[in-house]
């Protein structure tokens, strides 16, 4: 056991040497670094003066000697102590135990105090970083000094220069002043009172002269002040330049010193921060290494970019001269558009000025126009004057010519129309004709009747084949006579079936001169409508029996009656009887369809009814003229006769007998007021019939007449065919035995050459009577101017020196 114990003391012994020799080491180690810190203070000292810094290092070098002083007497002690120690455990009875437990305790101390020492090393450590730190401040802080101070040198090198400036403008403004004050001092008096002047003058001047020159002085004394400071700056700057260099040159220095001494702690501190730098170095190689790969990239990259930048900037520049030649393109452009910009622009400013000057212009033209419009208007309504004057004198020549023509023609005219053979007398024995025609003259007609040819020369002859329109044609003069004011009479007369409704009537496809005459009368008025404003009427009237009615009328069947106007005018009018004013062709058919209604509904047999009454359509045209103011009335009788077949002399008996009493009696005084009225006799038999009676004021005076005698072509029709041809005839010669005119050209009349055996009739000596039973008509005889017919028209066929033109063929 105690061999085991002495073995365990020794151990320890052992063991607190090996931790002595170590602490030793550390002791020797922290000796040099105090002897470094105490250099490096002393040092800073010597640079910086004394401040915290110092304090702090003093109190250090002082920390630094007390653990100088401890680690010495430390030493010797632990020296005393081992060899104690030593002593103690050679002993066999370890009679020191106390003393190993007190070095023990001294050991463990001494440990202590050298972690504390460790802590107090590292805490230097830090006060030597912050030093550092410090001390690249201070570095700082001298540059900013020297840059302070190059700016300070600079603003004095300006203020210098401006010094200078000033010095040097001054001094020439002295001189100036110099000059100015000897050359007016050499300059002699010229006046008198003038010199005081100048004198007072002169001294301002060498007043502000001196003024001039202290300022020069303080200026130049300010300067030279300056220069000193300058140059003491300047002092200044090259010693702080020398010693920030020294400065530097000491930090790189120190910077290597601490840098190796740590190095050299940090080598000595263990293996493992070897390790640690090695894998640090193993990983300084590896990020080395990738730095490598990194840059190997980056140069990579660099060399796309470039290669980038080069293809862009080709494209760009291709892209650039594009744009270049584009640009020049469009400059070229510009060029040539620049004269055509100019040429626009004088335009532009012409029309500006025409736009300028238009409301101007525009408005002389309306007063210039204006002007020139009142003048035409002024020359129209003169001429307008002057040609409705003309315009009313030639509408009374017209009025007179188309009266004189008519006149010329004959104011009693007599037309022949011979129907055709229908188709069924043409089928029948019958239907051989005994009529011929003079294809040389439309006036004459041939009548063969037992083996006997007569001639019958009349106004105008129309063969079967003649036309509705032809016919109509030939008597529309006489109904344009309306217009202008004229009464006209248009007689349909003939047997029954000769064809007079078919003439004045017509049929529906094939209108007769009815009808035809109003639209004529329609047209014009409506050509005259701007000038003349007309009035057209029309009344439908039925005689049967000397009986009148109203076929327009409520009640046809009414008889009406013929009176004089009560105003005076010596007019006749039918009291009650219906005018209807038409305006269009539709309002013809209108009327003529009632007419017809009318009258078939008073009668039992149509056809017969209308052989054996007079249908007469009465027209009445009044017109007005707003220019003139003139009136005008006239009235168009279209009369369709009943029947002129000499009835009585078949034996009639009853009421046949008396229509035909009836007829006879109107034709006759028919014929006896056209007889009258040629022969201008005094007394004109109106009155005989209702017929004419009815008719008297279209009758009389101007008015016109036209016969339009139906003829028969039928072998069976043919004693009343002569009977209505001479009948015709003679009422041809009386109008033309009163006309002078005709007269003369009847005393060359001849017979027909193709006729040798025409025989003429003696010249009646007393009143021709007419066809039907004239007899019984009271004064129905036909003037003794019969005796005397011709014809200007068959002067070269018919040569009748005497009596009538009808002539029979024996
Ligand atoms: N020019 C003509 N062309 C063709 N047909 C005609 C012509 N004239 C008459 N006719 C025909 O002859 C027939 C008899 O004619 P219309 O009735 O006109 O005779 P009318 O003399 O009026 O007889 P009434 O005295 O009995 O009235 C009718 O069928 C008619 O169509």
């Amino acid at each position: 056991m105690f061999n085991v114990q002495n073995i365990k003391t020794v151990l320890k012994v052992r063991f607190l040497l090996f931790n002595d020799v170590l602490w030793h080491l550390q002791v020797e180690e922290l000796e040099e670094k105090l002897l470094d810190q105490t250099q490096e203070v002393e040092r800073l000292r010597s640079e910086l003066g004394a401040t915290d810094l110092e304090k702090q290092l003093e109190l250090l070098v002082v920390e630094n000697e007390r653990l100088k002083q401890e680690l010495k007497s430390c030493r010797s002690s632990k020296l005393q102590k081992l060899d104690a120690a030593a002593e103690t455990c050679s002993c066999s009875h370890c009679p020191h135990s106390q003393d190993v437990e007190a070095l023990r305790r001294e050991v463990s101390r001494w440990e202590t105090q050298a972690r504390q020492r460790e802590r107090r090393l590292a805490e230097l450590e830090r006060e030597l970083l912050e030093k550092s730190s410090r001390t690249e401040a201070l570095q700082r802080q001298l540059d900013d000094s020297t840059r302070q101070l190059d700016d300070s040198r600079r603003q004095l090198e300006e203020s210098r220069r401006r010094q200078g400036e000033a010095e040097q403008k001054l001094t020439l403004r002295l001189q100036e002043c110099e000059e100015e004050l000897a050359r007016q001092a050499a300059t002699p008096p010229r006046v008198k009172y003038v010199t005081q002047t100048v004198e007072v003058e002169s001294a301002d001047s060498q007043k502000a002269v001196a003024e001039m020159q202290v300022k020069n002085n303080a200026l130049q004394e300010q300067l030279s002040a300056q220069r000193q400071l300058l140059r003491e700056l300047e002092t200044q700057l090259h010693e702080s330049q020398r010693t920030c260099a020294q400065l530097r040159t000491q930090l790189l220095a120190d910077r290597g010193r601490l840098c190796g001494l740590l190095s050299k702690a940090v080598g000595r501190r263990n293996s493992e921060v070897v390790r640690r730098l090695s894998k640090i170095l193993v990983y300084e190689g590896e990020m080395e290494r990738a730095q490598g790969q990194l840059e190997a990239e980056m140069q990579n990259l660099e060399e796309e970019k470039n290669r980038v930048i080069e293809e862009a900037f080709i494209r760009a520049e291709s892209e650039m001269k594009a744009v270049h030649e584009n640009l020049a393109g469009v400059r070229m452009n510009l060029l040539s558009l620049q004269p055509a910009l100019r040429t626009l622009t004088s335009d532009y400013n012409c029309l500006k000025r025409q736009v300028q000057d238009f409301p101007f212009m525009l408005d002389k033209a309306i007063t210039e126009a204006k002007q020139e419009i009142c003048q035409v208007i002024s020359e129209v309504s003169s001429t307008n004057q002057e040609l409705l004057r003309k315009y009313k004198r030639e509408m009374n020549l017209r009025k007179k010519c188309h009266n004189e023509l008519v006149r010329l023609k004959g104011n009693i005219r007599v037309f022949c129309r011979v129907r055709p053979v229908s188709q069924e007398e043409q089928d029948s024995a019958d239907a051989k004709t005994m009529l011929s025609f003079d294809s040389d003259d439309d006036a004459i007609l041939y009548l063969s009747n037992k083996g006997k040819v007569m001639t019958f020369e009349l106004d105008k002859v129309f063969p079967p084949h003649a036309t509705q329109e032809e016919v109509f044609q030939e008597v529309q003069a006489l109904i344009t006579s309306c217009i202008d004011g004229y009464n006209v009479c248009i007689f349909a007369y003939g047997q029954t079936g000769s064809g007079k409704t078919y003439t004045m009537e017509g049929v529906a496809d094939n209108p007769g001169i009815n009808q035809r005459a109003l639209r004529l009368l329609f047209s014009e008025v409506t050509e005259k409508a701007p000038d003349w404003d007309y009035k057209i009427t029309v009344s439908m009237v039925e005689i049967y029996n000397e009986t009148l009615r109203d076929l327009l009328g409520e009640n046809p069947s009414d008889k009406l009656d013929i009176k004089m106007n009560p105003d005076g005018s010596g007019q006749l009018y039918v009291p009650g009887l219906t005018e209807i004013t038409v305006q269009s062709p539709e309002d013809i058919n209108k009327v003529f369809e009632l007419g017809h209604v009318n009258r078939a509904t008073a009668c039992t047999n149509l056809n017969e009814h209308s052989s054996r009454s007079h249908a007469l359509l009465i027209i009445t045209v009044s017109g007005f003229n707003t220019a003139t103011g003139n009136r005008t009335q006239g009235k168009l009788n279209l009369v369709d006769l009943a029947g002129s077949e000499r009835i009585g002399k078949s034996g009639a008996e009853g009421s046949r007998l008396r229509e035909a009493q009836c007829i006879n009696k109107s034709l006759s005084a028919l014929g006896d007021v056209i007889n009258a009225l040629r022969s201008k006799h005094s007394h004109v038999p109106f009155r005989n019939s209702r017929l004419t009676y009815l008719l008297q004021d279209s009758l009389s005076g101007d008015s016109k007449t036209l016969m339009m005698v139906q003829v028969s072509p039928l072998p069976s029709n043919m004693s009343e065919s002569v009977c209505s041809l001479k009948f015709a005839q003679r009422v041809r010669s009386v109008e033309l035995s009163s006309s002078s005119s005709r007269k003369h050209e009847n005393s060359s009349t001849s017979s027909s050459p193709t006729h040798d055996s025409v025989e003429l009739d003696s010249p009646p000596v007393t009143p021709v009577p007419l066809p039907i039973s004239r007899a019984s008509s009271a004064g129905s005889t036909l003037s003794s101017a019969s005796r005397t017919p011709s014809s200007s028209r068959r002067r070269s066929q018919s040569q009748l020196s005497t009596g009538t033109r009808c002539s029979e063929v024996t």
